[in-house]
């Protein structure tokens, strides 16, 4: 089954561009003709958010990639949900892969982080995805779960303005892409989850998007999997006319419907 809402698509710019990139990146996203059931959003680097927000087409919303975890003040470095919200953004990314390995976020801080964003009005893209070695000892869900498990553990029931990203991290930067058959059966397990541990009505109206090394060539048939509800996109993000190919496979899911 389908998440209610529509098709999204997110693309995760990552620490990537110069002024001058972005500027072409952003021009090159205004001239993509998207398909009306798609929301898509974008998520540049912090420093040039800004730029971005002065120049994209309102077509498309933006997302930060990380937020403090909790109320601004003297924690050197940071930016808080309150501060990208008076900025005019309205998503941020939580739980990414590379802030919990690379980082070292632990479950309780992505938790924590993703219930005060959604306290200060932004919408949550909370990640979540097993490593290689959890796959091989199969241990996916075990991980999937636990990680869900701390999300549900902050935000408690109220799921209305959370997308689920599944990010398995051995597809992340790989161009090893999950099967469409992978990628189902992991969103589906997801969609039970929060069927049993959250509620029907939230399992039933959750987007759950698929993330990891998704381009213009695979989006398509990814996106005929009952389960998949969009993407969170990476390097296929940077390049606009490929990142328009990844959100309009929206009517290949229509199809697929
Ligand atoms: O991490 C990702 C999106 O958040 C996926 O990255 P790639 O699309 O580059 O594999």
């Amino acid at each position: 089954m389908a998440g209610t809402g529509k098709f999204f698509v997110g693309g995760n710019w990552k620490c990537n561009g110069t002024t001058e990139s972005i500027k072409k990146l952003v021009d090159e996203l205004n001239s993509v003709m998207l398909e009306e059931g798609v929301e898509v959003v974008v998520s540049p680097p912090y420093l040039y958010i800004s730029q971005v927000l002065g120049s994209l087409s309102n077509r498309i919303e933006v997302a930060a990639q990380n937020s403090w975890v909790g109320k601004g003040g003297a924690f050197t470095g940071e930016i808080s949900a309150e501060q990208l919200a008076d900025a005019g953004v309205k998503w941020v990314i939580q739980g990414h892969s590379e802030r919990r390995h690379v980082i070292g976020e632990t479950d309780a801080m992505i938790g924590k982080k993703s219930a005060y964003a959604l306290s200060q009005g932004l919408g949550v893209i909370a990640c979540v995805g097993e490593k290689l070695e959890d796959r091989e000892a199969n241990r996916t869900t075990d991980v999937v779960f636990e990680q869900l498990q701390a999300y549900a553990d902050a935000v408690g029931s109220d799921w209305s303005n959370i997308v689920v990203a599944y990010e398995p991290v051995w597809a992340i930067g790989t161009g090893k892409v999950a099967s469409p058959q992978q990628a189902q059966e992991v969103h589906a397990a997801i969609r039970q989850w929060l069927k049993e541990k959250v509620s029907d009505d939230v399992s039933s109206k959750t987007r759950i998007i698929y993330g990891g090394s998704v381009n213009g060539a695979n989006s398509a048939e990814l996106a005929t999997q009952e389960d998949i509800d969009g993407f969170l996109v990476g390097g296929a993000s940077l390049k606009g006319a490929e990142f328009g190919v990844i959100c309009n496979a929206v009517t290949a899911k229509k199809v697929a419907a």
